[in-house]
């Protein structure tokens, strides 16, 4: 069986994850195939792409040895994976990055002993950087997965009951990052910077804040002691911060991105 990925639903994780691949040379364009409901999207992918949209799905999936389900939960996943069932090869693995969706709901649609992956793609796949939390089926081989998952980023192996921890914190994870730059900038304009000075900075800030922390080894609370002077500028910004809701905003933000990921399982139809 050649290396041939098959994706079925060519929305916008899809496309991030094979625009990855290609350019980490992980598959060639003509080893990839996509079917979408949506024929728009199936053009879009072969024009920027060159990926395969064109041949009947039932043809594909016979070919295919990794077939990714790329559709939401609140998709028909029922029909889906009654397709798999009907036309691909007992050899292929199948690999779902639909959120929330857990490896017994795709075992009893797939109804057969065959190879799962629950994947919770890395959103961050243009960087090389962000996980994708992975968790197997008793049929399913790492060894034969990973070069695939290694190919739009890390890969972190976890048990299936941090899954949807791991896609509420983890892979929404840049979430939080964009939306506090995003205030963080507002805050400089706010105190009169230009618009583009604040961004600089910010950004600038964020990749330097965590390279300190990788470098040092020391915990925040220790860089933020050395930053604050007695009574000085740092110390009084951080008590108003302090002041805040700010950390249980966040923490209810992560833990309500968690809550909706397990909600999402029951989702199929909607
Ligand atoms: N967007 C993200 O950052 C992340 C998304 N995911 C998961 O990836 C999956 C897709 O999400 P997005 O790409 O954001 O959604 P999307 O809405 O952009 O893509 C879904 C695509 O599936 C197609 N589709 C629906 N039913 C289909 C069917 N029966 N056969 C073929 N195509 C079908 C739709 O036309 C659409 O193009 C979801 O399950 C989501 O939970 C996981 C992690 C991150
Ligand atoms: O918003 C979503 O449903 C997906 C899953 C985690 C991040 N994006």
């Amino acid at each position: 069986m050649r290396n041939h990925v098959h994706f079925i639903g060519g929305g916008q994780m899809s496309e991030a994850i094979i625009r990855a691949l290609l350019k980490n040379r992980v598959f060639n364009s003509n080893n990839i195939t996509v079917t979408d409901l949506n024929k728009e999207r199936e053009q879009h992918l072969t024009e920027t792409y060159q990926v395969v949209t064109d041949q009947k799905e039932e043809d594909v999936l016979t070919q295919a040895n990794l077939i990714v389900i790329g559709v939401r939960p609140q998709d028909d996943l029922k029909t889906v994976c009654q397709t798999i069932y009907e036309h691909a090869s007992d050899q292929a693995t199948i690999v779902s990055i639909v959120a929330g969706v857990t490896i017994a709901q795709f075992e009893a649609w797939l109804d057969s002993d065959r190879a799962i992956a629950r994947v919770i793609p890395n959103t961050l796949t243009d960087t090389g950087r962000g996980y994708s939390g992975v968790a197997l089926n008793a049929y399913a081989n790492q060894a034969d997965l990973d070069p695939f998952l290694n190919g739009f980023g890390k890969v972190t192996h976890i048990d299936e009951a941090l899954i949807d921890a791991f896609t509420g914190y983890g892979v929404a994870g840049p979430n939080y990052i964009y939306y506090f730059i995003e205030s963080l900038v507002d805050a400089g304009v706010l105190a009169g910077l230009p618009r583009d000075m604040a961004w600089e900075v910010a950004l600038e800030n964020m990749v330097g804040a965590v390279e300190m922390l990788n470098e040092s080894g020391k915990h925040p609370r220790q860089l933020l002691d050395i930053n604050n002077s007695p009574a000085g500028v740092g110390m009084n910004g951080l008590h108003q911060l302090n002041a805040s809701d700010f950390a249980a905003g966040l923490q209810r933000s992560v833990l309500k991105a968690v809550e909706r990921t397990t909600e999402l399982s029951n989702q199929e139809g909607d």
